[in-house]
């Protein structure tokens, strides 16, 4: 596979497929952008614009668009990378679709950007590609995430994002392909961590737009990012994750970026509800996706089954899903009773242990808890 000039076929022309398409033309790649919605294949193929998202930029004539039907066979094995940009809701469905056309002797390298938990299964994306493609591939898939707005991408603003695969070699090469001096990629081998950090920030998004609804500020938003990222790394850990992954861009990166931007979709809905709007109003009339709602409901389960912690994700599933009141929920948050603020994994990192050695403070134990 020649990574100077690859073929890529992105499946989704929404705001981030279509910025990924860009991106990637710009670096002299060969893009096919498939949409199954038939007027954007032909405006984006007659004007070089998309008409539904990012509507003011114009994109490189070298991009074709195609669809509305499902790529066939022949495209799909004349590329050497499929890029999924679609929500993760419908990726169960599109790789279902694609497995009777994919050659399995020459597979190409499948590469992830969304952000979700699937609502009915409580699935992963890595798990949702091997039950439909099966373990071979989900070995080699790649996963892409981090603080990265579609609207920020196509202006080429510096932007960073993690790269996690099972096989070194693809992440590198998932990397190597996005590189760009406006895009560093990191590369990491805890895709379960990256694609749980990606869907939770979507959640701990819609809190903290919520406390900017209620009228909350500075303090408020700064210690719900701070509190959603210790929720984060509970789950993630008990999930099997390294905590390690919730400090890179695909963690702390982007739950900082979506805590505190209006150009969010989670954070909008969740300011939008603060404001008293209505949620099914509020989806109605976004235009977009914003897959922290969705994911509160699958992470609620996951939260009971694994017994951990989270009561913010719990109160923003309430207030979506029970018609919890978003001012309510936040008094009962911070009339929880005090706790430990960091939870350890057992027996590791006891703080500072040489230091209190040294002022003969080592005696003094704290009672490890986890709530
Ligand atoms: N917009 C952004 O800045 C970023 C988005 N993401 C993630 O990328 C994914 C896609 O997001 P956006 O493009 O922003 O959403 P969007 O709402 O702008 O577009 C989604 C696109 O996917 C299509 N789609 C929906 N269901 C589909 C299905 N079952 N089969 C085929 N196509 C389908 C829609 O028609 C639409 O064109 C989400 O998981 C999001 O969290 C990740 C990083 C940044
Ligand atoms: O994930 C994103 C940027 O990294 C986009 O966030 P929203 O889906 O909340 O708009």
């Amino acid at each position: 596979m020649d990574y100077d000039r690859s073929k890529v076929l992105v499946f989704g022309a929404g705001n981030f497929g279509s910025c990924l398409a860009d991106h990637l033309a710009d670096s002299f790649h060969t893009v096919y952008l498939w949409s199954r919605d038939e007027k954007i294949v032909r405006h984006f193929n007659q004007y070089h614009r998309n008409p539904e998202f990012l509507q003011d930029h114009v994109f490189p004539e070298s991009i074709t668009a195609v669809g509305p039907e499902f790529p066939s066979e022949s495209i799909i094995r004349h590329v050497d990378v499929l890029l999924f940009a679609i929500p993760t809701e419908g990726v169960r469905e599109t790789l279902t679709a694609l497995k009777p056309r994919l050659d399995e002797k020459n597979l190409p390298l499948l590469i992830f950007v969304n952000k979700g938990i699937e609502i009915s299964t409580h699935a992963l994306t890595l798990e949702i590609i091997v039950d439909t493609c099966g373990p071979d591939i989900a070995k080699v898939a790649a996963f892409i995430s981090g603080p990265s707005f579609a609207k920020e991408i196509v202006e080429r603003q510096p932007t960073s994002v993690s790269v996690a695969s099972l096989s070194k070699k693809h992440a590198e090469r998932a990397s190597q392909l996005f590189h760009q001096p406006w895009f560093r990629c990191y590369t990491g081998d805890d895709p379960i961590g990256v694609e749980l950090a990606g869907a939770l920030k979507n959640v701990y998004a819609i809190a903290a737009g919520m406390s900017d609804g209620l009228g909350f500020e500075n303090n408020t938003r700064a210690m719900l990012i701070t509190r959603g990222l210790a929720e984060m790394s509970r789950i993630g850990t008990a999930y099997g994750a390294s905590p390690l992954t919730f400090l890179s861009l695909a963690g702390v990166g982007d739950l900082f970026l979506t805590c505190s931007s209006s150009t969010s979709r989670n954070y909008t809905v969740g300011y939008r509800l603060g404001k008293g709007e209505k949620l099914d109003y509020i989806i109605e009339t976004l235009g977009s996706v914003a897959e922290g709602v969705t994911t509160a409901k699958a992470l609620r389960t996951i939260i009971s089954k694994l017994d951990v912690a989270a009561p913010i994700a719990t109160a923003v599933y309430e207030v979506l899903y029970e018609g919890g009141d978003v001012a309510e929920k936040a008094k009962l948050l911070m009339n929880l009773p005090p706790i430990r603020e960091i939870d350890l994994p057992d027996g590791a990192g006891k703080p500072a242990q040489q230091l209190l050695k040294k002022l003969e403070l080592d005696s003094v134990e704290y009672e490890t808890t986890s709530s």
